[in-house]
């Protein structure tokens, strides 16, 4: 019998994800999907494989889902100013009702589709789904002051069960980050700041963010220099010096790790399985944040 040639390399492949099988087995990883990580349609099937293969290995695996370019893509098709402070959309009563629409009815029933597409695995849910989320207004920091920037929320209340309920069922529950306040008004809530608030309810072994930049560089955009690992002391110091999209990922990633969550991870989405490559192999990728 002939052995192929690359049947040795794809056996050492194997064996080393074990450790992290055993790892992994039985807990919980939220995994963040990033709107600019949405490149094309290979890339997302490529994603929605990953989140199947991790469900195989007994993962308890949770999506949360952006759509920050496919939201400002619908809002200027519309005609919609918008515009950014301190990486969150200024959010409009109007601009409140396509957030809502791109999100729950487009971007998370385009990844439940893709998800199911392996088996009925996928059910999509918003923040308003069970009480999941309760938000409460909030503002941006812009040069060191609050400033009002509309219906947007921060998450100050999780009721998990339901996503819990969904994952013991066997699902994969897929969260759209509309959150109402304790008077029922939908607010736009970062998805960054979502998963991160959602991995702490859960109890998350670990937080993914995939993204559409390699992980942290620490002059951005002056170098290419990527942070490879941070605790929460340095990474609270290095917050204020963060730019746009940063900004909400790192607080998100700071959270999780100073509330429970061992790990949070940025990745680079645009790679395909990317995701694997970070759960499953020794080498890592991107910026890895841990407690202190
Ligand atoms: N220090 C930094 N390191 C990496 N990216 C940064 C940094 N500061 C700002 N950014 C910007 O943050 C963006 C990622 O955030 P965002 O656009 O909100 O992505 P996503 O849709 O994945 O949430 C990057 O594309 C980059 O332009
Ligand atoms: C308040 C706020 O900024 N909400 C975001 C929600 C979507 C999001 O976070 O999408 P990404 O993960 O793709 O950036 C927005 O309106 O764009």
């Amino acid at each position: 019998m002939t052995i192929p040639a690359d049947a040795v390399e794809k056996a050492a492949v194997l064996t080393e994800a074990l450790p992290w099988l055993k790892e992994f087995h039985g807990k919980t990883i939220v995994v963040k999907y990033g709107g600019n990580a949405m490149v094309d349609d290979k890339l997302k099937q490529a994603f929605a494989s990953d989140i199947v293969f991790l469900r195989h290995c007994g993962v308890r695996v949770v999506v949360v889902h952006g759509g920050g370019p496919q939201i400002s893509d619908m809002l200027s098709r519309l005609g919609i100013d918008s515009e950014f402070r301190g990486g969150l959309r200024v959010t409009t009563p109007e601009a409140m009702d396509v957030v809502g629409m791109v999100l729950v009815g487009k971007v998370g029933r385009e990844l439940v589709g893709l998800l199911n597409a392996h088996g009925p695995f996928a059910v999509g849910m918003s923040g308003e789904d069970a009480g999941l989320f309760t938000a409460e207004r909030r503002g941006a920091m812009v040069d060191g002051e609050s400033v009002d920037i509309g219906l947007v929320g921060d998450v100050v209340d999780v009721r998990p069960e339901a996503v819990i309920d969904l994952i013991d069922a066997g699902r994969i529950p897929v969260v759209s980050t509309i959150a109402p306040d304790e008077d029922g008004q939908a607010h736009n809530v970062n998805a960054d700041t979502a998963a991160s608030a959602l991995a702490v309810a859960l109890g998350a072994e670990k937080l993914v963010v995939l993204t559409d930049v390699a992980g942290l560089y620490r002059n951005w955009p002056d170098s290419e220099e990527i942070i490879t690992q941070i605790d929460a002391a340095e990474l609270a110091e290095l917050l204020p010096s963060l730019a746009s999209g940063m900004v909400p990922k790192m607080e998100a990633c700071l959270r999780a790790v100073q509330s429970g969550v061992s790990r949070a991870t940025v990745i680079d989405g645009r790679v395909p399985h990317s995701l694997l490559l970070e759960i499953f192999t020794d080498a890592g990728n991107g910026t890895q944040v841990i407690p202190s």
